[in-house]
């Protein structure tokens, strides 16, 4: 054929996609963008909020309903789906050999407090879109394609990040902390998963675990959530490297008491202790001496939060990252001293100190990149290489298969609020670049 990308579908799969007989029309290598933003816009609907804010937690009511909108798109898409013990859903395209290990690609659809309608979507109903695009084309596939939705990628429920991932990478100490994890309002994991109809015990918990090589490569379609790829007006980014994230949990306790007959100098105020400790984290990560490394405090709670009453309790949450991995331990080490200084100056007890991740950063491999590469150029689609700040499930897919990931730019770069926007021109460039490196990947 004298259209490149076609050309390069036959080099890929090394037969002519253009099926020979003249009854059938020539398929097109177009994404079908006004069924992909009607479903993206169905699927911001199951919200916990009103639009044009999305929140869908862990298990709720709404993240069952999406749940069952994916599956009934997986199923028109004409994949065959399973599910796992704690929801990740597979969707299968079965390839001429079924014996090799399969390409997958997907993402996540759970969504923080408040946030938009892009994060995670993007590279679940992208990746379905990249399935029927490459299925118009007459493309098939030598090794099986999958689309996974990965549960719980962001860590709002449990205050667990990527944890159908995590699981799925085999990570036994998640297995075991899940037996013990409640989430704010006292609701066990097994319990919420229960009553999203996962009907588990601990024991299935291993069963999530996927070995090293089964799956040749993974790869996730994302929104860049930085304004990077808009600021230089490029359409696709190819991610390089993921930045090591770590969360921490910490609790001050002291007296409490009444704001106004107990005087400053009788007061042990824990309230008082978190603040200071949230500047600390500042304070550490300006320090670092890197621009790469950030902090946040993102839950501050105090106990028992009545304005004349002097908090006897506070709960803190960190979150840490950067792209160097001691660089950012020596941040969480020196939020540590503060923790325990504070809690001294302050006659406070540090009551937690608990960190719950500190993850490694993750590399994506060469040959996905190259990939990755190849297939934008042939779209012609400018490109740059760069790293993901926000961390994201091919983190923890990249433990056990080849990973990559696609950037597309998005709308200033916003993101984790509801003006995260991310066009359809842009999400159909991306969509493009991984049904081409799927198609690549699957030959390979
Ligand atoms: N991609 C993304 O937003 N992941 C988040 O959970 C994060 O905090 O990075
Ligand atoms: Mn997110
Ligand atoms: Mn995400």
């Amino acid at each position: 054929s004298d259209d490149p990308v076609w050309r390069t579908i036959e080099e890929f799969s090394g037969y002519p996609t253009h099926p020979t007989s003249a009854s059938l029309p020539s398929p097109s290598f177009s994404v079908d963008t006004e069924t992909l933003q009607n479903q993206i816009d169905e699927l911001a609907t199951f919200s916990d909020v009103p639009a044009p804010a999305v929140t869908r937690v862990l298990y709720s009511d709404k993240d069952v309903l999406a749940r069952s909108y994916i599956k009934k798109l997986m199923e028109k898409a004409g994949l065959s789906i399973r599910e796992d013990a704690v929801g990740n859903i597979f969707g299968r395209w079965n390839g001429k050999d079924t014996s090799l290990a399969a390409v997958a690609t997907g993402s996540h659809i759970d969504a923080i407090p408040f946030s938009g309608k892009y994060d995670g979507v993007v590279g679940v109903l992208g990746a379905l879109e990249a399935i029927n695009v490459l299925k118009r084309s007459g493309f098939q596939p030598r090794r099986s394609l999958e689309v996974i939705m990965f549960t719980s990628e962001e860590p709002t429920r449990f205050g667990i990040s990527c944890l159908g991932s995590r699981l799925m990478a085999g990570i036994e100490e998640l297995a075991d902390a899940l037996k013990g994890t409640v989430d704010g309002q006292n609701i066990s994991f097994f319990d919420a998963a229960k009553s999203a109809g996962y009907n588990l015990n601990h024991e299935d918990l291993k069963n999530v675990f996927v070995k090293k090589d089964h799956y040749s490569a993974f790869i996730e379609l994302h929104i860049e959530q930085g304004p990077i790829l808009e600021e230089e007006g490029l359409p696709i980014g190819i991610v390089t490297a993921i930045a090591a994230p770590a969360s921490i949990k910490v609790e001050f306790e002291g007296n409490g008491g009444h704001a106004g007959a107990v005087l400053m100098p009788a007061r042990n105020d824990a309230g008082l202790a978190a603040a200071e400790l949230a500047l600390a984290v500042e304070k550490h990560v300006l320090e670092s001496g890197s621009i790469d490394t950030v902090g946040t405090v993102g839950i501050i709670e105090l106990h028992p939060g009545a304005i004349n009453s002097i908090p006897s309790k506070s709960h803190i949450e960190i979150d840490t990252r950067d792209i160097d991995e001691k660089r950012r331990n020596n941040v969480v080490e020196k939020v540590h001293q503060s923790a325990v200084s504070i809690a001294e100056k302050r006659r406070v007890r540090l009551s937690k100190f608990q960190i719950i991740n500190q993850d490694p950063p993750a590399l994506s491999a060469e040959s996905i990149i190259r990939a990755m590469t190849i297939a934008a150029e042939k779209l012609n689609l400018s490109h740059k290489l760069m790293i993901s700040r926000a961390y994201h499930d091919s983190l923890f897919m990249a433990r056990i298969s080849p990973m990559g990931m696609i950037f597309i730019p998005c709308n200033k770069g916003y993101s984790h609020k509801p003006e995260e926007y991310a066009s359809m021109e842009d999400i159909a460039n991306g969509v493009k670049v991984l049904a081409l490196t799927l198609a690549k990947l699957s030959v390979d």
